[in-house]
């Protein structure tokens, strides 16, 4: 299927998915995704085992991953595919993990907000990064359970309380930036997959913050259009949870969202420069400590943090108006730790 595609492809998503469909690499790269039952987890885990960047592939749930594993097991792909299921083997399946991609925790229902799943989504997080920072403390951790927004300080802290270093966990936020691509692309007649749209700041309602002014290729709307736009992509998922209607929230266009972040990570760790993505992080950037915005990436995880780049009025607006959201969703993640760790 995609080797028919010839002509050359701008850094989005779509082209991100054919270089690691199409690339022959021979590093051998271990990944684990945690959660990997889920509705999630195992779309993810199938395009991930799709890929020829993937030579290992750990399946951790705490229900049916040797279901899973067995299934994934079966494509004539290189990964070699272990499942492993229930706390007991919670760390062997981080054993030498280079890439964690965590999608454990429950899913929102109409009427919730991402914080409403803090009280489960916590702990699950936490007992997660405490395995992954005791197993695996070097390798990159890529987190999607929500609240994004209070877990990567969760996941930051328990680090910090192991002994290890916090510098590579990264919350995945690069399902923001695919819808944004794809809702440009529709408005303006464009091919969705040479849209590139960076979306800085969080990953809940007004912190998601598209910068349609940094758009590549470049476009423009009148301001009741630009305010229209970016209102919905900072209410797609709850676009998707509405229209499942109690079966959850976003899993396959967050499977390939998570795929592309996991390939860019791996592609980054084969050496390759050049490799942005915009991840949730610990930042300098705002007044928040926490912030996404465009990163290189590099063998070490983040080689540099672009910042905010030029805003427009509209969006240093909106920048303004998501710090105080943040930094309590920030504190209430780190509480949790500092009181229940
Ligand atoms: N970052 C994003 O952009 C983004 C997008 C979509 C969904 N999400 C979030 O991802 C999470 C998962 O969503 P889903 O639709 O896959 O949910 P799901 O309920 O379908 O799957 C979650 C999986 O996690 C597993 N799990 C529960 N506790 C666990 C534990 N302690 N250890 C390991 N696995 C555990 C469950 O058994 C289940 O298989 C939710 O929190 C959701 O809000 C984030
Ligand atoms: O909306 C949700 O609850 C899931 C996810 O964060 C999303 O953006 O789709």
């Amino acid at each position: 299927m995609f080797s028919r595609i010839t002509k050359p492809q701008t850094a989005n998503a779509f082209s991100h998915l054919i270089k690691n469909f199409s690339t022959t690499n021979t590093a051998c790269r271990r990944v684990a995704v945690m959660g990997a039952s889920g509705g999630i987890g195992q779309p993810l885990s199938l395009l991930l085992k799709n890929s020829p960047l993937v030579t290992q592939l750990s399946l951790y749930d705490i229900v049916h991953t040797p279901g899973v594993a067995a299934d994934l097991s079966h494509i004539n792909s290189p990964a070699k595919v272990t499942g492993y299921v229930g706390p007991d083997q919670l760390a062997d399946s981080l054993k030498g993990a280079e890439v964690v991609v965590i999608p454990a925790g429950v899913p929102r229902k109409p009427g919730m907000t991402r914080d409403d799943l803090f009280n489960t989504n916590a702990s699950i997080v936490a007992n997660l990064a405490k395995a992954c920072a005791e197993t695996c403390p070097s390798a990159m951790i890529c987190i999607i359970s929500n609240p994004v927004n209070s877990t990567v300080p969760i996941a930051t802290e328990v680090y910090k309380k192991v002994g290890a270093d916090p510098i590579r966990i990264f919350g995945v936020t690069t399902l923001d930036i695919v819808r944004a691509n794809m809702f440009v692309a529709e408005l303006k007649g464009l091919d969705p997959t040479t849209v590139n749209i960076p979306v800085i700041g969080g990953h809940a309602g007004i912190t998601i913050i598209p910068l349609i002014s940094q758009a590549t290729p470049a476009v423009e709307f009148p301001p009741d259009q630009l305010k229209a736009l970016t209102e919905r992509i900072q209410d797609a998922g709850t676009e998707v949870v509405k229209a499942k209607a109690g079966a959850g929230s976003a899993t396959l266009s967050m499977a390939f969202a998570g795929a592309r972040f996991a390939f860019s990570m791996i592609r980054a760790l084969n050496g390759e420069e050049g490799v942005v993505e915009c991840a949730y992080i610990r930042s300098n950037v705002t007044e928040a400590t926490y912030f996404s915005t465009p990163l290189v990436l590099g063998p070490n995880g983040m080689a540099k943090n672009l910042g905010l780049g030029k805003l427009s009025a509209y969006e240093s607006g909106l920048v303004e108006g998501a710090i105080a959201e943040l930094k309590g969703s920030i504190k209430k993640g780190e509480a949790f730790v500092a009181n229940n760790m």
